[in-house]
């Protein structure tokens, strides 16, 4: 496969490697300053960039007919122009704040968590990630993930907020920046007597890299929008 990396960073020089390992070519790769390339060089797309240029990079892919994977967070404001052109279209797109294996996993174990928890409202839900200091946005679209996840599935809560709030129905995040994390969330449900948390600890970024490729063979032949769920069958 021909791939594309929109964003030649941490993220895309991790993905470049696992592709080449997988036997794909990498034909462009894109970085703030490169503007005049030509897309269509390539069979798929996978954009990690920036909050401020995810959006456009989409659009791009979508008007000139390449299947393009996202993982950048802090642009989802966008997030339904992106599905409304991917359908007009009649293209092929998968967004996933996190492509790792196991945080797909651990979102899966947080909704179970969330619908065990509805009845036992001695408990107050809190959310903590923490990231390398060269992250933009907080909190992380994974946190946010996890926080719909919670509110989908448990009705004492309708909203989320970063740091602190004095509403019970909304989900406090604390965002923390450390050198190097490369990425762990936790959900803590604690009530006067005890705690129950849950935690995925990334050790590195091989994970994401790693399920973004496997998304990109994925979606190629594909017409939709597509979710990390379609792609793992989980
Ligand atoms: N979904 C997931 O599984 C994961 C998501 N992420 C997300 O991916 C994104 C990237 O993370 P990371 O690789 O660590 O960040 P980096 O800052 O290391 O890389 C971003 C790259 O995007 C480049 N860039 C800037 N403007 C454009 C543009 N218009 N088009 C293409 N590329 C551009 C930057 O170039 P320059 O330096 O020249 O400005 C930089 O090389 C973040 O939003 C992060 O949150 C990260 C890990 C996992
Ligand atoms: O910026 C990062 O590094 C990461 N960003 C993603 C997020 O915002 O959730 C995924 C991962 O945690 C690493």
């Amino acid at each position: 496969m021909k791939i594309a990396l929109l964003g030649y960073g941490r993220m895309g020089q991790t993905i470049e490697k696992i592709a080449i390992s997988r036997g794909h070519d990498v034909v462009l790769k894109i970085d703030k300053d490169d503007k005049d390339y030509d897309i269509t060089k390539a069979d798929v797309a996978i954009d990690f960039s920036l909050p401020s240029a995810a959006f456009g990079n989409i659009t791009n892919c979508l008007n000139n007919g390449v299947p393009v994977v996202s993982g950048t967070t802090g642009w989802l404001e966008n997030y339904d122009k992106a599905l409304a052109l991917c359908k007009e279209k009649k293209g092929a797109f998968i967004y996933a704040s996190n492509f790792s294996l196991g945080v797909n996993i651990f979102f899966e174990l947080n909704k179970t968590l969330a619908k065990m928890m509805r009845n036992l409202k001695e408990y107050q839900v809190t959310m903590e990630e923490i990231h390398h200091t060269k992250k933009l946005d907080a909190p992380s679209g994974t946190a946010i993930t996890l926080a719909e996840g919670v509110i989908e599935n448990n009705n004492n809560y309708n909203a989320w907020e970063l740091d602190t709030t004095n509403k019970k129905s909304t989900i406090p995040i604390a965002a923390k920046r450390i050198e190097d994390v490369p990425g762990t969330h936790s959900v803590n449900y604690a009530s006067e007597v005890d705690t129950i948390n849950i935690e995925h600890i990334a050790h590195n970024r091989q994970g994401f890299a790693l399920g973004a490729v496997v998304a990109a063979e994925w979606l190629v032949g594909k017409t939709g929008v597509f979710s990390m769920k379609d792609v793992l069958g989980l």
